[in-house]
């Protein structure tokens, strides 16, 4: 592209999208996250970005996602997606740091430089697929980012309003057309399809029933289950709360992470004793369940719940198709309950690695197995099959023993019903659904496994939280000075006692978590250890108060 026309790219995104504020924004776990109203330059410069992303990827496609997730309403945020539908390159992160943050009048030689660091061909075609959640802030952004791609001469291809794993899987399909078609509608094909499929051979039975309640967060995530809905011919009777419109507000009191954080059911949902209810977060990436009792205690089973239920399945399946050659293994986070793990590396005998919060390091990790199943205990996860495990099950299914072919024909459906790019709420939920009917359980009987350690979470605000530094995938602290020591000795005072703490990625705050063998007991140890964080990393404000 000749320095001329880049000249009037710069001119038109001075006018069209000025960078209106000096603070610093950071390429965080999940992208750029802030108040809507600081995020229209930065989406720009994005625009810009996958661009040059694209064409150092020899054109393939790339995705940007306008979204904050669970975040509240008046935030929002892009994040970049790479060809195969994982979440962009780490390495490209401080890159994309840099030019969010550079003046207008550095715009155009910062751009210039980065081209030259990562030697993109600025002659190749370029291709970039836009999605947005459902934030009234959100066309606005997607608007700025199609600006950004078209500046650099890219192709924009805008997707409207899909989950944020729609987009991913749309990502990967164009550049890999064995995966499916890149619609929406081919994705819903491709889960929904495989779930019809898959009941077809395994009809309900024993303790299961198919009606599913679903709080829909208020976001994208509830809209598309309407959609499939009324595909469904009675595998799935499903009631759907918290859409949108009638006044519910994004995430507000409701959604996957207001019942996790909270352990509080949402508002907005019908509360029917022991009915099984699937909460789903703002942008439809991540999935809890929950069940209140005839005593109004909300039971949750989490994401660590889910992993297991998804690790033991497979396991079967695996013995019955006699595939067990093929490594199954399971990823977690710090925050994924002691109990769950303790079940998974000796009940169900499956390795467990642990590595830092934020998909990327989960997704990387469970690469390393034949079979990786990931899932922080929030309810983001999913399950990886490498190509060697897909060979060796088609084959099985071919030309196994008769048993041995069922059980591989059922985990060549399950293998469809996954988004493999990302953790999928929707595919997660077919998952979820599949392995319960095929095992005959309600929830009741799902939370028989294992018995969740008591926990709580907290946050702190600090003058800076890049204050603390972290090691041993989180679990340990660093710096400052002493708040290991003191974090260790509160938590040898408790039974069953394990805390840690780490700044946030994508809020200005330290977040502590804590478990212990009673919930009086974890909600002490977490105030005390948010006490300790406050004393020692420059607590701001009030100091945290210990539990009455
Ligand atoms: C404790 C927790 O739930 N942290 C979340 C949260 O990250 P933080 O870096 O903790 O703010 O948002 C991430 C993006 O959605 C998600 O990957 C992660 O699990
Ligand atoms: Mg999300």
């Amino acid at each position: 592209m000749p320095p001329s026309s880049l000249r009037v790219v710069y001119a038109f995104a001075r006018e069209m999208h000025p960078k209106t504020s000096d603070v610093f924004i950071q390429y965080g776990t999940a992208g750029f996250r802030t108040k809507a109203n600081l995020l229209e330059h930065v989406v720009y410069r994005m625009g810009l970005l996958a661009v040059i992303r694209s064409r150092v990827k020899n054109g393939r496609t790339i995705g940007m996602m306008i979204t904050a997730s669970h975040n509240l309403e008046p935030d929002n945020g892009v994040k970049l997606v790479d060809p195969d539908g994982e979440m962009l390159e780490q390495s490209w992160e401080e890159i994309a740091t840099r030019l969010a943050n550079v003046s207008d009048n550095d715009l155009e030689s910062t751009t210039a430089e980065i081209i030259k660091q990562v030697n993109a061909d600025m002659s190749l075609k370029a291709s970039v697929f836009i999605g947005m959640d459902t934030r009234y802030t959100s066309p606005r952004l997607a608007a700025a980012a199609s600006n950004g791609v078209i500046a650099l001469k890219g192709t924009p291809k805008e997707f409207g309003i899909v989950t944020t794993p729609m987009l991913h899987y749309c990502v990967k399909c164009r550049n890999d057309n064995t995966y499916g078609t890149p619609t929406e509608e081919g994705y819903y094909e491709k889960i929904v399809g495989a779930f019809k499929n898959i009941r077809q051979k395994l009809p309900v039975y024993g303790e299961y029933n198919t009606t599913l309640y679903v709080d829909g967060a208020n976001g994208v995530g509830g809209k598309k289950l309407n959609i499939i809905k009324k595909s469904l011919d009675g595998e799935l009777d499903l009631h759907l709360y918290n859409l949108g419109g009638n006044g519910g507000k994004l995430n507000l009191n409701c959604g996957a992470d207001f019942v996790k954080v909270s352990q509080k059911p949402p508002v907005g949902v019908e509360h029917v004793p022991f009915q099984r209810v699937a909460s789903l977060d703002g942008d439809g990436d991540r999935i809890v369940y929950y069940y209140v009792d005839d005593k109004d205690n909300m039971i949750l089973l989490d994401g660590d719940r889910i992993a297991t239920l998804l690790a033991s399945y497979v396991t079967e399946l695996l013995k019955s198709a006699d595939a067990t050659d093929l490594k199954l293994g399971l990823v977690q986070t710090a925050y994924a309950n002691g109990a769950s793990t303790r079940y998974i590396t000796e009940e169900l005998k499956v390795p467990v690695s642990c590595v830092k919060t934020g998909v990327k390091h989960l997704h990387h990790a469970a690469l390393s197995f034949d079979i990786g199943i990931y899932f922080e205990a929030n309810g983001h996860g999913t399950v990886v099959y490498s190509e060697k495990a897909k060979k060796a099950i088609n084959n099985i299914s071919k030309d196994g023993e008769p048993e041995q072919r069922k059980a591989a024909q059922l985990l060549l459906n399950f293998i469809d019903m996954t988004n493999e790019t990302v953790g999928d709420a929707i595919s997660d939920l077919f998952l979820v659904e599949t392995i319960l009917c095929a095992k005959g359980i309600n929830v009741k009987q799902w939370l028989q496994t294992y018995t969740d350690l008591p926990n709580r979470q907290l946050k702190v605000t600090v003058k800076d939280r890049n204050a603390i530094s972290t090691t041993d995938a989180e679990r340990r602290c660093t710096s400052p000075e002493g708040l290991q020591t003191r974090i260790d000795e509160i938590v040898s005072t408790y039974k069953s006692g394990r805390s840690f703490v780490r700044p946030s990625g994508t809020e200005d705050v330290v977040r502590v978590y804590a478990e212990a063998d009673t919930q009086e007991s974890a909600d002490k140890l977490a105030a005390e250890v948010a006490r300790a964080v406050f004393d020692l990393a420059g607590g701001v404000g009030t100091r945290p108060e210990l539990p009455t």
